[in-house]
């Protein structure tokens, strides 16, 4: 019998003032799985990202969590019930040290710092620097472990690479698959630096112009690079897409306008 996924969108549209940025998008993370959301800028990524982290309600569809439906459930809510969003700014405190800011995530059933510290041991040395003072990756690490503390179901994390050069990037990509591996968590990556997010995700989905084009194993997108190139672009047609890499085994909505 197949697994519930941990999270699943159905003919979810999302947007601004009651006008939809992200139509009609079908999505599954199951626990134990990296999965990259892919997209060039304005592509609709934030926006669905903060529907499913409860920032903003959805216009129409569905959100469900473990099979429940949660659309427009605040985000207190949300991180109750097991959802972790680190946001594009990563909402650190500058004058907080790395040890204050695990101390202030710590919960009853979530991880201990020791615990967090064995995930991820670049941290200590951290510990009792101010995060102002901390380099961007150090940033993003700690932004990643703080959101790690409350051992989520489900891990979002918006924009990881931002600002970031991609060696740093590379450092950072084995925190998500560790996430995975080692507490079980449904792990959704944002992501503009497609061949990074590839690396370590194990299926994608393509955004563009607010609607899914493609999706598929990372193993198989990473061999298709024009195949991405296109759905990047918008300039898929329904030829061009291998039925393993549909969008939920139906052949996706290609765009017909640019806007
Ligand atoms: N607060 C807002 N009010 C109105 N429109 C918005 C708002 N935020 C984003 N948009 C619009 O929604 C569309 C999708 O933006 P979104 O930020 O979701 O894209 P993205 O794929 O995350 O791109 P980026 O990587 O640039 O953040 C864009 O056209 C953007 O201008």
């Amino acid at each position: 019998m197949a697994k519930q996924p941990v999270l699943s969108l159905a003919g979810l549209s999302a947007g601004y003032f009651g006008t939809p940025v992200v139509r009609d998008l079908a999505l599954t993370v199951q626990r134990g799985e990296v999965i990259a959301l892919l997209g060039a800028n304005g592509a609709g990524k934030t926006t669905t990202v903060n529907t499913i982290g409860g920032l903003l309600k959805p216009i129409s569809g569905e959100v469900r969590l473990n099979g429940a439906s949660v659309g427009g459930t605040p985000a207190h809510l949300l991180a109750r019930k097991g959802v972790a969003l680190v946001p594009e700014n990563r909402a650190l405190f500058p004058g907080l040290t790395t040890r204050e800011h695990l101390r202030l995530a710590k919960s009853a059933d979530g991880l201990s710092q020791q615990d967090l510290l064995e995930l991820l041991p670049e941290l200590t040395k951290c510990l009792d620097r101010r995060v102002g003072l901390l380099s961007g990756g150090e940033q993003q690490m700690l932004a990643m472990g703080r959101a790690l503390m409350a051992r989520p179901t489900l891990l979002i994390i918006d924009e990881m690479s931002m600002g970031l050069a991609p060696v740093i990037v590379e450092r950072l990509l084995p925190v998500l698959r560790r996430a995975a591996e080692d507490l079980d968590t449904a792990v959704l990556l944002v992501e503009q630096h497609v061949s990074l997010a590839l690396q370590v995700a194990d299926r994608a989905y393509v955004l563009s112009h607010g609607r899914l084009v493609l999706s598929g194993h990372a193993a198989s997108l990473r061999e298709d690079r024009e195949l991405l190139r296109k759905s990047y672009m918008g300039e898929l047609d329904a030829s061009d897409i291998p039925h393993s890499e549909q969008v939920n085994g139906h052949p996706p909505d290609i765009p017909t306008d640019q806007n």
